[in-house]
């Protein structure tokens, strides 16, 4: 099976690379800028028609939550027009698209975890172009499965586990606000799902079930526990650690405003596909002994 996936060097499409070179039966290509450029939807067409894949991954993003505030135009661009022209590519290929979405696109005041057909409301411009993003994508290309994830953290690039560590080196303490719930999800873990879903496709040439789903790893925290369990895992394996003062939101401000709760129920991953996510706490101990080996 061949994969297109679109980006180079994000977590998720990292991950996706690492896990897909394991397995002889896939043939996993990146496609990322200047031949994929989400800005260029002529260049998106372009470079997805040339791969000829039987599944297109879409996983490029404008992912800077805080500049989007004031690059509107960029963000919408890129996850809403950038993210339909992925779609409608695979559309013209007749495949299915995989799409990466994000806990961004619900406001955060429930007091349970979302699920799929919960109302949206996103409270700033990144998740409302990832919300616009959602529905070109639904619109362009009618085998989608629009994969909602949140607080991806892995080896690469940059993320929360990375940063405090990071900030661990040489500070004693640290604030992280203990007002926002969620559930911290691997970026490998991301991938072992999306290739689990690839098998099941291809096992299931009839499936039907196409639509949004929600993928994070199990269990949830807040920001502060999060630190404190990154900073407990660092310690064992004998990397640094701080001591973490809870704050709240209003003591942190941002320019993008983030939701307080962001947990987001997988049920129907669960009944659809029947996989789930390792809990939390397992995969964050794999990804800080890997980071401190390195
Ligand atoms: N990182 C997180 O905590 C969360 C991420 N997501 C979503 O998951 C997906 C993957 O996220 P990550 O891997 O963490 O993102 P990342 O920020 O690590 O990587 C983004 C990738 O998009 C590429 N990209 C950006 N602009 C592009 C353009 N104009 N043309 C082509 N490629 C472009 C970058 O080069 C990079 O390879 C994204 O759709 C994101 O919105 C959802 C919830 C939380």
């Amino acid at each position: 099976m061949k994969i297109a996936v679109t980006g180079r060097e994000g977590q998720v499409v990292t991950s996706l690379l690492e896990k897909a070179a394991n397995r002889s039966d896939l043939d996993v290509i990146a496609l990322g800028r200047p031949e994929l450029d989400l800005l260029d939807p002529a260049s998106v067409h372009k470079a997805i028609t040339a791969a000829r894949p039987d599944l297109v991954v879409s996983a490029a993003a404008y992912t800077a939550v805080d500049m989007a505030e004031d690059d509107a135009q960029t963000a919408f661009a890129v996850n809403a027009k950038g993210a339909e022209a992925v779609a409608a590519a695979a559309a013209a290929l007749n495949v299915p698209v995989l799409h990466l979405s994000t806990d961004y696109v619900f406001a955060g005041d429930l007091d349970r975890p979302y699920v799929e057909t919960d109302p949206t409301g996103p409270k700033g411009v990144y998740g409302q172009s990832k919300l616009e993003g959602e529905l070109l994508v639904a619109a362009a290309n009618p085998r989608h499965l629009i994969l909602r994830t949140a607080w991806v953290y892995s080896p690469f690039g940059k993320n929360f586990v990375k940063t405090m560590l990071k900030l661990a080196e040489t500070r004693d303490s640290l604030s992280v606000v203990a007002d926002q719930w969620g559930n911290p999800t691997s970026a490998l873990d991301i991938a072992d799902c999306i290739l689990h879903i690839a098998d099941h496709l291809a096992a299931k040439p009839n499936f039907d079930s196409y639509g949004i789903y929600h993928l994070v790893g199990t269990g949830d925290i807040n920001w502060s526990g999060f630190a404190r369990a990154i900073f407990d895992a660092s310690v064992r394996h004998g990397g640094p650690g701080a001591t973490v003062i809870d704050i709240g939101t209003a003591d942190y401000p941002t320019k993008a405003k983030r939701p307080a709760n962001s947990r987001l129920s997988t049920a129907k991953l669960k009944e659809v596909f029947g996989w789930s996510a390792p809990h939390w706490q397992s995969s964050l101990q794999q990804t800080i002994s890997r980071l401190l080996a390195e």
